[in-house]
């Protein structure tokens, strides 16, 4: 995509773009709702024309292209099978349309249903299948083909957080081996982060940041992206807004601080400290709870917070 810009009316969608999806890496469009991401992909995918810029697919340019000539696949959130076809035909369906012989297809077809876990159920129909379930087919139809670039929205916001985070972690492994390019749409930081090489933070329309997932996570580029991507200990200071990250919290050293609240949940316990520079929110695993201290003037926590693992960063919210 370079300088890819698109306009609804007076609404800039997206504006000025430029980001490259490099062979066999996945890259995340990661944003909040309304920031631009889905109407980037379906620039990239051929179903919406940019007002400025272009796509390159392979170095060439295909802005003009139809989306059915730039060898794409796309899997949205209603990854509508086909109904009447079964299993094996819906996968084996792209390597048709792409001149592949029946035969052919359906190896094909039948090899990479292998890959997603289905092959026990290539005979069935789509009305047959769980949501995990159907949602695998369509990701396998989209790679039967080979498509040069994978384009996935919210491939996973349909399903429940189990399966999630059970698809999750296969298709990472997928596409690894598949050697598919992806380009990934989702507001899911978790998902970004378990799916993506890169992400491209995307905020009104504009790439903010774009880096590796563990170093987007890591060193966020201002108060509204570290915000956005999950933190909540962010302290105005003077120069900036000071991120204390949960990582540079040290347990059971340094100061005895007051608890404020503290709330258990299937990951730990959630616990609020009273800090010197305001409230710290800390998730401590059930070992790391075993720090807390019951006194006479209620319960504390032992924590110090190594200045050198925090950021100062620019506040960028209002
Ligand atoms: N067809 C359209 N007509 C007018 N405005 C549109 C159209 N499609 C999108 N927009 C606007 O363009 C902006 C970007 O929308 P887009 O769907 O790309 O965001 P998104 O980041 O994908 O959001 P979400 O996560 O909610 O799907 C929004 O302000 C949206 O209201």
């Amino acid at each position: 995509m370079q300088g890819v810009r698109r306009s609804y009316g007076p609404v800039p969608a997206v504006r000025d773009v430029t980001l490259e999806v490099r062979a066999g890496e996945t890259l995340a469009l990661l944003g909040p709702s309304g920031c631009g991401k889905s109407t980037l992909l379906r620039v990239v995918a051929g179903l919406d024309r940019p007002d400025a810029g272009r796509v390159l697919l392979h170095g060439q340019d295909v802005t003009a292209s139809p989306p059915e000539a730039r060898g794409l696949s796309l899997v949205f959130q209603d990854y509508a099978l086909f109904p009447h076809l079964t299993v094996l035909d819906n996968v084996a369906y792209g390597p048709r349309m792409r001149g592949a012989p029946r035969t052919a297809a359906r190896e094909r077809a039948a090899a990479v249903l292998d890959r997603v876990g289905l092959a026990d159920l290539a005979a069935r129909k789509p009305h047959e299948l769980s949501g995990g379930q159907a949602q695998r087919v369509a990701l396998a139809r989209a790679l039967a083909p080979r498509p040069a670039l994978l384009l996935l929205d919210e491939p996973l916001s349909n399903l429940d957080e189990q399966l999630r985070a059970s698809l999750r972690a296969q298709l990472r492994t997928l596409f690894r081996e598949e050697g598919a390019g992806v380009l990934l749409v989702t507001h899911d930081q978790r998902e970004a982060l378990a799916l993506a090489d890169r992400v491209a933070l995307m905020r009104g329309g504009s790439v903010v940041q774009v880096g590796s997932a563990a170093d987007v996570f890591a060193r966020p580029s201002g108060a509204w992206a570290a915000a956005f991507l999950g933190e909540r200990n962010l302290y105005p200071q003077e120069g900036g807004t000071l991120l204390v990250p949960e990582r540079a919290v040290t347990l059971g050293a340094g100061e005895a601080w007051p608890v404020l609240q503290a709330t258990p949940d299937a990951a730990g316990v959630h616990v609020t400290l009273a800090y010197t520079l305001g409230p710290l929110h800390l998730t401590l695993s059930p070992r790391e709870a075993a720090h807390l201290q019951v006194t006479d003037a209620g319960t504390v926590l032992q924590a110090e917070v190594q200045r050198g693992a925090c950021l100062l960063l620019p506040e960028d919210r209002a």
